[in-house]
C-alpha cells in the first residue's frame, strides 16, 4: 500500500501556549476513507491544515503524497496542493452570482488548464456529482446539498488523490447530508482516497476507519464493522 498521508510525532503549538497537536503518528493509504472524529476543540482542524499543507507543524513530520511538506517552501506547497489536494468545506465557500459551471472551473484555475478546457471539465464533473441538469444555476438558485455537491465537484474536478472534507454535512439537513455522505463513498469506491472531519459520530460510525482525537492526541484508530445505511 502507498502512504498518501504520514505524520510522525506531529505537533502543533499556537502563540499564547495552546498545544492543538500534541504527538500525532497516523498513516493513511492510497484508497482509504477515513473519519477523523472528535469534541470541539480537540484538534481536527489543526490536523487537517496540516495534512492539506495550510499550516506547518510546529515539530515532527508530515508527509503528503510522498514529500515532507517541512522542507517544501510555500510556493512548493502550493503547487502540491494545487496537485493533489482538494478541500470541501461546510459553508461550501461558491462564489455568488456565478453558475455551477463557473464555480467549479473555478478548481483548475492554478492548474495551468486553458479556459474552454476548465469548462468542459467542470461540466463533466458536475455530471459526476449528479448536478448535469443544474450547471446553469447560481448557488442561489441551488439547494444546500446541492451547493455542497457543486463544491464537491470543484474539489474534485482537477482529479486530486487526495480529498479533505471538514464537516460537510455540517450545514444540511438529514436527507442533503445523506445524499453527500453516499457522495462521498461512490468517490471513494472510484479510488478517491477521502478524510472526513466530523463531530457527529453516527456519520463518522459509517466510515470504515475512524481515528478519534481529544484533547491534540489520537486516542482510538479502529476499523470496526461499518453500519450500513
Ligand atoms: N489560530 C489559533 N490560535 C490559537 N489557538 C488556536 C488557533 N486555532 C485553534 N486553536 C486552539 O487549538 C485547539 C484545537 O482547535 P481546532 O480548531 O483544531 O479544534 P477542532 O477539533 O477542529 O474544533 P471544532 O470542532 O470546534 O472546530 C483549540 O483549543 C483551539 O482553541
Amino acid at each position: 500500500m502507498t502512504a498518501v498521508i504520514e505524520l510522525a510525532a506531529a505537533t502543533k503549538s499556537y502563540p499564547g501556549g495552546v498545544s492543538a497537536l500534541r504527538g500525532v503518528d497516523v498513516r493513511i493509504d492510497q484508497g482509504e476513507l477515513v473519519a477523523i472524529v472528535g469534541p470541539s476543540g480537540s484538534g481536527k482542524s489543526t490536523l487537517l491544515n496540516l495534512i492539506g499543507t495550510l499550516d506547518r507543524a510546529t515539530s515532527g513530520t508530515v508527509r503528503v503524497a510522498g514529500y515532507d511538506v517541512g522542507g517544501l517552501t510555500d510556493a512548493r506547497l502550493s503547487a502540491l496542493r494545487a496537485r493533489h489536494i482538494g478541500f470541501v468545506f461546510q459553508q461550501f465557500h461558491l462564489a455568488p452570482g456565478r453558475d455551477a459551471v463557473a464555480n467549479v472551473a473555478d478548481g483548475l484555475l492554478y492548474a495551468g488548464v486553458p479556459a474552454k478546457q476548465r469548462r468542459d471539465r467542470a461540466r463533466e464533473a458536475l455530471g459526476r456529482v449528479g448536478l448535469g441538469h443544474r450547471l446553469a444555476h447560481t448557488p442561489e438558485e441551488l439547494s444546500g446539498g446541492e451547493k455542497q455537491r457543486v463544491a464537491i465537484a470543484r474539489a474534485l474536478v482537477g482529479e486530486p488523490g487526495l480529498l479533505l472534507a471538514d464537516e460537510p454535512t455540517g450545514a444540511l439537513d438529514t436527507a442533503s447530508g445523506e445524499v453527500v455522505m453516499n457522495l462521498i463513498h461512490a468517490l471513494n469506491a472510484s479510488g478517491t482516497t477521502i478524510c472526513v472531519i466530523t463531530h457527529d459520530t453516527e456519520i463518522a460510525g459509517r466510515l470504515p476507519r475512524r481515528v478519534g482525537l481529544r484533547d491534540g492526541e489520537i486516542v482510538y484508530d479502529t476499523r470496526a464493522a461499518v453500519t450500513t445505511p
